[in-house]
């Protein structure tokens, strides 16, 4: 048996998630869209991740469905009580590199969990874009590797031309540098991107910060890879896409994955299950209050899984909303405040009680395809932005940090599906853009993002580009073969 099946030429592939939420939960639709297609998938989490997957989702039984799934999991390096987002999230970085590579080689050596003739030997491995690292382990191994970089292919791009814009003086950022200048060094982008809508870990005095070299050179390092998938869909990132391909040419756009995802189970199934990916547990009582309200009323607010939020801006984000008069649902992630949380104005208290409904953590998904949201207030997450367009919920940006400077800015002055508040947290200012949104500004808004949410639905729809892209994945790891190993 066990000859058999290290013999086995199937094709067996090795998801392998940076953990944390918004990377975790995309990389779990492609695994599902992968086990729907027939591959193997051995999905490797952390031991943290997986333990919050097992105690707030159903994922076991999502999965149960699919035999030739399982999941591994294996260290991410820090203590258990590490917060794991806000700024510590780059201690992640140092960690993985220092005790999980380690690990993760042991396990693809003979005798290690992905190699002990249990199961067919991995053919290929997926592997986040932002951990270079799998390429030198699996090429060792002889083991083809795909990279998924989990933002968009703007911000990609925009990590990518990081060496140009050095050369040319414009980074580091000078003291007395004036934010709104344009760059002329992201080519395509020369018209809107200011100094301001860099990634955030652009904005640092000095070159040898951590994050900055990471995202550089893990970006630098895309190239060793046998492709790169993108979650994203060609007729919103055209032009990113086709400067990424002149440096990158297997390149995957098989974005939105959730929406490609839905798709794909809609034609298996009649009504599929809804899933969760959610690492907190969803409460869905806003579904009920949502329910009451009269149709695009409601404005959502999300902050995404690791934005901190400072006191100073949580009240004058609270007065803007509050002040605007419109039904909010805003999710307060537990410990996602920092500072003192109590004392908060009666007015605030008030008007909560009134037009406000708060939750700790939402099912986004479905919030943002109920027929009451009108507007969504979001951090400019890449899947909160992909899903609000899937959803045709024009957004208030308010990036908070990574490439949410980028995907605010298109989200703004690009696609025009709605307002870019960047760098900015003022009461009045947030009272007005959300009028602007809900109300006085909506009609300018409705035709770009009807027409985004066509785009995106024809893209993942047979024959759209995202459909054909992933059928070439899915073909490409389907003839991935493993060489010999080589010690
Ligand atoms: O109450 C909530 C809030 C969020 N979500 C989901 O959580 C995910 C959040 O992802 P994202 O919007 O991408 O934000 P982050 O959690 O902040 O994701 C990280 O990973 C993304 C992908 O790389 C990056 O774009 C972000 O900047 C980075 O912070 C989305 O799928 C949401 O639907 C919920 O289900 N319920
Ligand atoms: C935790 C953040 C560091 C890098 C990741 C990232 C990327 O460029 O891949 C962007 O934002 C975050 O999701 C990740």
């Amino acid at each position: 048996m066990e000859d058999t099946l290290s013999q086995s030429n199937s094709p067996h592939v090795l998801i392998f998630p940076f953990p944390v939420q918004g990377h975790v939960s995309c990389m779990l639709k492609l695994a599902e869209l992968l086990c729907l297609s027939g591959v193997d998938v051995t999905f490797l989490n952390s031991d943290i991740i997986h333990r919050r997957l097992l105690r707030y989702t159903d994922v076991v039984s999502r999965f149960s469905c699919y035999p030739g799934f399982r999941f591994e999991t294996i260290s991410d390096g820090l203590p258990t009580d590490h917060p794991r987002s806000g700024n510590r999230v780059v201690d992640i970085f140092d960690s993985i590199k220092m005790v999980t590579k380690p690990m993760f080689r042991d396990m693809l050596l003979p005798g290690g969990c992905l190699n002990c003739g249990t199961r067919p030997p991995v053919t290929s491995v997926i592997a986040d874009g932002i951990m270079c690292f799998t390429i030198d382990v699996a090429k060792e191994m002889g083991i083809p590797v795909f990279l998924f970089r989990t933002v968009s292919a703007s911000c990609f791009w925009a990590f990518y031309c990081i060496p140009k814009l050095i050369e040319s003086g414009d980074l580091p950022i000078k003291e007395d540098d004036e934010m709104d200048r344009l760059l002329n060094g992201v080519t395509g982008m020369e018209n809107y991107l200011r100094l301001r809508d860099l990634p955030s870990f652009c904005r640092v005095s000095d070159l040898s910060d951590q994050g900055f070299q990471v995202v550089m050179s893990e970006t630098q390092e895309t190239y060793r890879a046998n492709g790169l998938i993108l979650n994203t869909f060609e007729d919103l990132e055209e032009s990113a896409l086709t400067q990424i391909r002149k440096h990158i040419p297997n390149l995957y756009a098989i974005g939105p994955l959730h929406a490609n995802l839905k798709s794909r189970l809609e034609a298996h199934m009649s009504s599929p299950p809804r899933s969760s990916d959610s690492l907190w547990e969803e409460d869905r009582t806003c579904m009920t209050w949502l329910d009451e309200q009269a149709p695009k009323s409601v404005i959502y607010v999300s902050f995404g899984s690791m934005t901190m939020l400072n006191r100073e801006d949580l009240i004058e984000l609270w007065y803007g909303l509050v002040n605007s008069n419109k039904k909010f649902l805003w999710v307060i992630r537990p410990n996602s405040v920092a500072g003192d949380g109590r004392n908060i104005p009666a007015h605030l208290l008030e008007g909560t009680m009134k037009r406000g409904y708060m939750v700790r953590w939402a099912p986004q998904e479905d919030v943002l395809a109920h027929q009451a949201v009108g507007g969504f207030l979001t951090h400019s997450g890449w899947n909160s932005t992909l899903e609000s367009i899937v959803a045709a919920v024009p957004m208030i940006c308010w990036p908070y940090y990574a490439d949410q400077q980028v995907n605010s800015r298109l989200v703004g002055e690009v696609w025009k599906l709605g307002f870019d508040m960047k760098d900015i947290c003022d009461r009045v200012i947030v009272e007005n853009v959300i009028k602007d949104l809900m109300d006085r500004k909506r009609d300018e808004l409705t035709r770009p993002v009807d027409r985004m949410m066509k785009l995106a639905t024809r893209s993942v729809a047979e024959g759209g580009t995202s459909y054909t892209s992933l059928n070439r994945l899915i073909e490409d790891i389907k003839t991935s073969t493993k060489d010999e190993y080589v010690f």
